[in-house]
């Protein structure tokens, strides 16, 4: 049976420097997520402390009601993340071994096609292959090994756009193969907004989103048409943002409309993308109109 994973209060500083404060939320069995947040945010500061290769300065992370700190709890998580944990002259297949060796049941055979759909192969040294070649190798490994909880920072890093589809489409592959909790943390917003369905914002050391993304999406509307008209319509609403041009203005409003509100003719409403969302939410209004 699969646990739920529990983020509860974590707190890291990093000397007096406060890099996440009270941060709490909760990880679902089979469900694939987005970890976002602008440069800085605290993102693999948290995957880190989520995996135990740092410690939060307070606060937990259990699986259901155990500490992820023993071999078989933290057997069922893994990291990829920073590319220094490998030894020089290690080979990609040797990478596999390490993993099968730590997680049981990895799965050679799929990650070998994988390899051949990256023009890679495993007698490859690791650290001598380019950028986006290691981030290919990362993935490959990761999509792999047999645990439930997959988190992958920066999947995409260096990644040509061929290599990034080949990637979405082998992340979609593997999670209706194996549906397990895969968690990417990736500033292509745009190219993960059809894969993942919860979001976790990471905004000023705090949660400031975790909702489903259809939720979400249903609340981001851009509405635009005279000046007085859109302000008059969204009178109340959450306005993140607006931009003019001319006599014609745009709000970009996170709420739910109002049901009784008359729309007036020159009034329009669309909806926002996950990724200018992300922009108007994090953007803390320091640029509007500019
Ligand atoms: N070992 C460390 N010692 C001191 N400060 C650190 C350390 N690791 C991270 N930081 C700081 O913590 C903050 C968060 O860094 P982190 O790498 O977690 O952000 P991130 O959200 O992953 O960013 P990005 O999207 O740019 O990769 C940054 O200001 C960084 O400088």
């Amino acid at each position: 049976m699969m646990e739920q994973l529990k983020i509860s209060q974590v707190t890291k500083k990093f000397g007096r420097h406060l890099i996440l404060d009270d941060v709490s939320f909760t990880l679902e069995p089979a469900k694939i997520y987005g970890l976002l947040g602008r440069n800085g945010a605290g993102k693999s500061t948290l995957l880190n402390i989520i995996s135990n290769r740092i410690f939060p300065t307070a606060g937990s992370v259990k699986l259901d009601d155990q500490e992820v700190n023993t071999d078989q709890t933290l057997g069922k998580i893994f990291l990829i993340g920073e590319d220094n944990l490998y030894y020089k002259q290690v080979k990609i297949n040797q990478m596999f071994d390490l993993a099968d060796a730590a997680y049981g049941n990895f799965d050679y055979k799929n990650a070998e096609r994988m390899l051949k759909r990256f023009s890679l192969e495993g007698t490859h040294k690791f650290t001598k292959l380019s950028t986006g070649q290691k981030t290919a190798a990362k993935v490959t490994l990761a999509l792999n090994v047999s645990a439930d909880y997959i988190f992958l920072d920066e999947p995409v890093l260096g990644l040509d756009a061929n290599y990034r589809e080949v990637f979405y489409q082998e992340l979609i592959k593997s999670y209706q193969a194996r549906p397990r909790t895969i968690v990417l943390s990736t500033h292509l917003i745009d190219e993960i907004q059809r894969l993942i369905e919860h979001v976790i914002l990471i905004n000023n050391q705090q949660v400031l989103v975790d909702t489903d993304v259809e939720e979400l999406l249903r609340k981001a509307y851009e509405i635009s048409g005279p000046v007085k008209l859109v302000d008059q319509y969204t009178e109340g609403l959450n306005v993140l943002s607006t931009e003019d041009l001319g006599n014609i203005r745009t709000a970009h409003v996170f709420d739910k409309l109002p049901e009784g509100r008359v729309i007036p003719d020159q009034v329009q409403i669309g909806h926002t993308d996950l990724q200018h969302l992300f922009i108007y939410l994090t953007n803390e209004g320091g640029d509007k109109n500019d």
